[in-house]
């Protein structure tokens, strides 16, 4: 049997309030997934300039003009690290107890569960991480997500639910280990957008127009995504599967497979994201 979705339906008035703090490029991509998910969540907006959220979930502009009796059960952090220590403060003047009975479910790349917490004036509040990335907002995410210790199973529950409602989520045992996340799957779809863009410029360079060399590059990439996704097989063995000897993919992999291409550079891109979300941490 299913278990009850813990954020019940959008019109139950008793189900938990999430405070979406911040809706930018990520916060906005979330709202846009769980607004088109089975079960979209009681949705608080704080923003200062989003004009429309998905769904239609109301949006407050500052801190201040928040409803100061909101107890959100999820304040779901979307800022950039740099304005989050602020945020909370404002947060917790404006909400006093309500605060102390949220828990902070932070999508920031970077900012340690501790130095969150010890932003809310409390060493003990519950702080789960979660690096989800852009195809959240097409209910085809990728989140990694952390726990802090002082976090309730329910809580955890419900933040678990809250990102599956836009893609997959995978737990990782240690807070670094969201460094790595965020180098793989958080930045991981801007990697595949640069390669759509520079396959669309090749095409063009091998004499397609603009038009048929976008649709050729950005349908092969949701293709080659979904046997990925779908399929059982290895990468190395889907890569083998359109790899005739000696033909075309042959030629081309040999100069993407050189030692001075991508297995040097796709391992130094990887390393140097997670060396900056390991400076965004402190
Ligand atoms: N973009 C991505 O793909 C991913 C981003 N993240 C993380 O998500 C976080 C947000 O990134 P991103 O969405 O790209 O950033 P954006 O700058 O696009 O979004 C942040 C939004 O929050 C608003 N905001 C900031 N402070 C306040 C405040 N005090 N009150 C009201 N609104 C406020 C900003 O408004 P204004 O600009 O006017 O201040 C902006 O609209 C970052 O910490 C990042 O590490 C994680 C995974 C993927
Ligand atoms: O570029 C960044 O810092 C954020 C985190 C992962 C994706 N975007």
């Amino acid at each position: 049997m299913t278990a009850p979705h813990p954020a019940s339906a959008p019109s139950s008035s008793d189900a938990p309030v999430i405070l979406l703090a911040g809706c930018g490029r990520m916060g906005s991509a979330l709202a846009q997934g769980w607004a088109a998910s089975a079960h979209p969540p009681r949705l608080v907006i704080l923003d200062h300039k989003l004009e429309k959220a998905p769904g239609n979930a109301p949006i407050y502009r500052q801190v201040k003009d928040l409803p100061a009796d909101l107890a959100p059960a999820l304040i779901v952090l979307a800022v950039k690290p740099a304005g989050a220590a602020e945020l909370l403060e404002a947060l917790r003047q404006h909400l006093g107890k309500g605060l102390t009975h949220s828990t902070l479910l932070s999508i920031m790349a970077g900012k340690s569960c501790a130095d969150l917490a010890r932003a809310c004036g409390n060493p003990d509040m519950a702080v789960i991480r979660a690096i989800p990335n852009t195809p959240s907002s097409v209910n085809a995410g990728t989140t990694g997500l952390y726990a802090g210790p002082t976090v309730s199973a329910p809580m955890k529950a419900l933040a678990h639910q809250l990102m599956s409602d836009v893609g997959a989520v995978v737990e990782v045992p240690k807070e670094e280990d969201l460094r790595a996340v965020t180098a793989l799957s958080g930045s991981g779809p801007a990697y595949v957008f640069l390669l759509a863009e520079l396959l669309e410029k090749s095409g063009v360079e091998l004499g397609l127009s603009r038009e048929t060399a976008t649709q050729l590059a950005r349908n092969m990439i949701y293709g080659a995504g979904k046997m990925l996704h779908d399929l059982p097989q290895s990468a190395a063995t889907l890569r083998q599967n359109v790899t005739s000897p000696n033909g075309t993919t042959a030629a081309a992999l040999d100069v993407l497979s050189a030692p001075d291409a991508w297995p040097r550079t796709v391992p130094q891109a990887t390393r140097a994201a997670a060396k900056r979300a390991a400076e965004l941490d402190d």
